[in-house]
Parts: structure tokens; C-alpha cells; sequence
């Protein structure tokens, strides 16, 4: 797979049977758990599938150093003081540093105008250091996000959510790899392909319609060759366990801690767990980060992933794999 990230994000999408693929996928294993036996479930390992990404990612970077003289650079954009932000952007500047890509980092006042902010986006749109960037979602309550959003230069979008990134998710523009995907739906099926696990023909339930996981992620997964049937759950769904108990994969991204049991899903279900959110214990006033779904439901599916240490991590390495792809497409070296 090396050199392959994003670039063929959905051709590697392994063959369906164990025999084919030598990997077992787990349908046997829902076999095992309505015959009573208890199966705990494998592990969807995101930090060890980012490693791999990273691994790859900073053979793509030396190559564009040593042969084209370009150092990728991802800027980020943070405004105000909210202190998950400061985590999620400190933590992406770790990751850059892993990978060789240079860091832009612009921390702003909570209470900067639209303006202000709009002027910071021009400068970075022509910024040659840096290949892409994100704006680090939310923006506070004053500010059009949309608008900011829609002034970041298309091929500077390290997120994949600019409008014309998103139309060509829809336009199915992929050959050759013209545009960014979005982050965590990219990173979930990586995680799947590199865990030998296809989802042409299965039922997968998506909870949750936001825009950076549950829309383009139904998208993603409905086109050629994923070839998944996608239902697109959320908060208007009215018979959502019916939904569950007959999903063959179940990805979690409505941000609802613990919504979802391991009596919901169908035995030997694949489940990703995308939600975070923080809990604080009333008791002890300790925060700690819960996903969408009830630990316990490992019990009951073929394969889960952890969180954190599942989605999470495959976003950060989709946001490198992006800007990476930004500078060989400059290069042009990106088939
Ligand atoms: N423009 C924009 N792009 C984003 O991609 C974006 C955003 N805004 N706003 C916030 C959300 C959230 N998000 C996460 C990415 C990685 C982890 C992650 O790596 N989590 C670790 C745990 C990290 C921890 O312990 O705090 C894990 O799941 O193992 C979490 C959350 C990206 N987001």
C-alpha cells in the first residue's frame, strides 16, 4: 500500500472472503454468536493504522524534499480559547512534526470580527509555505462559519469540506484524484480497507447527518467501488433500534455518549465509534472522553473501534495524507 493513501482511497477495497483475502472478516463469528458463544470483538486499531499512514506519508514528504524541493506546510487556524481546540491543534502540529510537514500556526482572539478573520484567510490562501490548512471547527457564535469556510482556496482545503471539495465527492470526481476528501469519513475507510474488511453488498447505517462525518461519509461509502447500501440515521429517525438490529456496520457519529448498546446491534455487527464527548463526573468533577457507543458492545460485534484510539487518530492522518497530496498535485506528481 505504500504511497497509496488517498491517492486510490476506495480501489484497494480487498476481496470479500476469507479465502480470498486471507483475513477473517467476521461473518463466521456471527455465526459463533447466535449459537451463544461469547466473542469478544477485534480491534479496529486507529493508532496503529495511523502509524502506517505516517510511515508512508513521510516517505512522500522526503520524496517531495529531496526530488522537488518542496517542504509540505499545514497551517492551522484557531480562534479563541476553547481548550479541546487548543488539544485537537496542538495535537496536529505534533503529527506534522512525526511526518516532516512544516507547521503554520494562527492563534486568534475569541472575539475577532468577521473581517479580521476573512483578512487572516487571504493571507494564508496566499501563503506559498503553506499547502493547506483548516480552520479548526467551532468558530464562535459571531462568526459566519459558512463564509469562511467557502473563502479557504479549494486546493488549499486540508478538511475536504469547501463546496466545490464536497461537490466533487458528489460528482464522483476521483480519477484521477482531483480534490481533498474529508477527513474522518476518508480515515473510516481506510481503517476498514486496511483491516481487510469490504463492505460491497453490506447494509451500513450511518447516526448522525453532520457535515464533517454522517453526510460526506454516505456519500463516500454509496460510490463505486465501496459499493456499501448506506441509511443515513438522525435525529428525525423515528424506529432507529430497527435500524440498528438489522445493520450489518454501524458507524456512531451523532455525539450522544453511550447511545448506543450492545443489545441494539445486530451479533457480529461492525461498529465505529466517531462521537466524543466530554463527561464530567458529578461526584469527582473528573472529564473523561465517552463515544456514542456502550463499551459492552464489544461483546456483541465482529470488530469495533475503540475510543479513543479509533477514529480519532485515522482523521489526524487523513489531514496529513491531504496536505501531502495538496503538494504533489502542485508538483505534479500526483497521478
Ligand atoms: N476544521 C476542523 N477539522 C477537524 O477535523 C475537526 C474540527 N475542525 N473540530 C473538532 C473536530 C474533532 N476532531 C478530532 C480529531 C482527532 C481526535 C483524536 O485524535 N482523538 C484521540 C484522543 C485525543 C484526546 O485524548 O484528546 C483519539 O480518538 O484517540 C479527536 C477529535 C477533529 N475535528
Amino acid at each position: 500500500m505504500e504511497g497509496s493513501v488517498a491517492k486510490t482511497p476506495v480501489a484497494e477495497t480487498p476481496a470479500e472472503t476469507p479465502e480470498e483475502t486471507g483475513v477473517n472478516l467476521g461473518w463466521d463469528v456471527k455465526e459463533k454468536t447466535e449459537f451463544g458463544t461469547p466473542v469478544a470483538a477485534r480491534i479496529l486499531d486507529g493508532r496503529a493504522a495511523a502509524r502506517d499512514i505516517k510511515d508512508e506519508l513521510s516517505e512522500r514528504v522526503r520524496l517531495l524534499k529531496d526530488e522537488h524541493g518542496i517542504t509540505p506546510g499545514l497551517g492551522t487556524v484557531l480562534v479563541g480559547d476553547d481548550p479541546a481546540s487548543h488539544s485537537y491543534v496542538g495535537g496536529k502540529h505534533k503529527d506534522c512534526k512525526q511526518v516532516g510537514i512544516n507547521s503554520i500556526r494562527r492563534d486568534l482572539p475569541g472575539d475577532i470580527s468577521q473581517a479580521d478573520l476573512e483578512k487572516v484567510i487571504d493571507e494564508l490562501n496566499e501563503d506559498p509555505a503553506t499547502t493547506g490548512y483548516i480552520v479548526q471547527l467551532p468558530l464562535p457564535a459571531h462568526i459566519d462559519t459558512n463564509a469562511i469556510l467557502e473563502r479557504i482556496a479549494p486546493e488549499k482545503d486540508a478538511d475536504g469540506l469547501h463546496p466545490v471539495n464536497l461537490g466533487r465527492l458528489v460528482l464522483n470526481v476521483s480519477e484521477p484524484m482531483t480534490s481533498p476528501l474529508p477527513c474522518t469519513p476518508h480515515g473510516i475507510v481506510q481503517l476498514l480497507v486496511r483491516n481487510g474488511i469490504a463492505l460491497t453488498g453490506k447494509k451500513v447505517l450511518v447516526v448522525g447527518r453532520g457535515v464533517t462525518v454522517g453526510r460526506p461519509l454516505g456519500l463516500l461509502l454509496t460510490r463505486r467501488p465501496i459499493n456499501a447500501t448506506v441509511t443515513l440515521a438522525h435525529t428525525g429517525t423515528v424506529d432507529l433500534f430497527e435500524h440498528l438490529r438489522s445493520a450489518d456496520v454501524v458507524v456512531a457519529a451523532a455525539g450522544f455518549p453511550e447511545m448506543i448498546k450492545a443489545e441494539d446491534l445486530k451479533p457480529g455487527a461492525i461498529v465505529l465509534d466517531v462521537g466524543v464527548t466530554r463527561v464530567t463526573d458529578p461526584e469527582t468533577g473528573k472529564t473523561t472522553l465517552t463515544g456514542d457507543v456502550d463499551p459492552a458492545a464489544a461483546d456483541v460485534a465482529s470488530w469495533i473501534s475503540p475510543n479513543p484510539g479509533g477514529v480519532g487518530p485515522m482523521t489526524r492522518a487523513m489531514l496529513l495524507a491531504n496536505v501531502v497530496e495538496a503538494a504533489e498535485r502542485k508538483a505534479g506528481i500526483l497521478a
